[in-house]
């Protein structure tokens, strides 16, 4: 599966990865209209509260090599009481933790959500999947943007990969928040090159995705 050249062939291998990734946080904060907005460019005013759980595929052509389809697991606000998180996380290899910079109880609950994530989902080395910290909404904010300190240092303590000001509305960063994930998750990667712990391989069996991993892509 290496890049190169394939064994006699002439034709370049590609490598190509399916990566589950969980979006959670609050009701109303925009999950659904971050994934919106990153895989369809569409942004609604319109309000409806996710039931459960929604799905979303979003192809990457991460380089001349490299194929990337992120599995977007929407995960309903409603859900962070619910037993059903344990089996929406199972075999996640990133996350995206979002909040509301209007609501401030949104972000007290951040931390609720990342626990409830540590708990329910590990990498094959025992480690927490790595989660991103969204501080969604920003262009409603009338006060400023997130004191970048306080939100580096939240992070660090909280063990998030990093953290972006978002908005789904005016399309700000959430390309480059979705990026910055993919790397982290890319380097756990390599970490686990073998079979056995290949976390770009997660042995889903989704209906109705029925998601893949082929290689054929590129
Ligand atoms: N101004 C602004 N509004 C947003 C933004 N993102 C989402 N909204 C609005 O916030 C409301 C809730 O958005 P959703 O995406 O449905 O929120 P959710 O997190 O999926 O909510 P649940 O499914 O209930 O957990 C909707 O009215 C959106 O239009 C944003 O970046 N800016
Ligand atoms: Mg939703």
């Amino acid at each position: 599966m290496a890049g190169g050249e394939g064994a006699g062939s002439g034709v370049p291998e590609c490598r190509e990865h399916l990566f589950k990734v969980l979006v959670i946080g609050e009701l109303g904060v925009g999950k659904t209209s971050i994934i919106k907005r990153y895989v369809h460019q569409l942004f609604s005013q319109h309000y409806r509260a996710t039931i459960g759980v929604d799905f979303a595929l979003k192809v990457i052509n991460w380089d001349s090599k490299t194929l990337v389809r992120l599995q977007l697991w929407d995960i309903a606000g409603q859900e962070r009481f619910g037993n059903m998180t344990r089996v929406y996380y199972k075999e996640a290899v990133g996350a995206f933790v979002v909040f509301d910079v209007t609501r401030g109880s949104t972000f007290e609950a951040v931390s609720k959500w990342k626990h409830d994530l540590d708990s329910k989902v590990l990498l094959p080395n025992g480690s927490p999947i790595p989660a991103v910290l969204l501080a969604n909404k920003c262009d409603q904010k009338k006060d400023g943007s997130q004191n970048p300190s306080q939100m580096d240092q939240f992070c660090r303590e909280g063990g998030f990969v990093g953290w972006f000001e978002t908005s789904a509305k005016d399309n700000i960063n959430i390309d480059e928040a979705a990026r910055f994930l993919v790397e982290n998750i890319l380097a756990n990667y390599k970490t686990f090159p073998n079979d056995e712990n290949d976390v770009g391989k997660p042995k889903l069996d989704l209906d109705p995705l029925k998601a893949e991993s082929k290689s054929q892509c590129c």
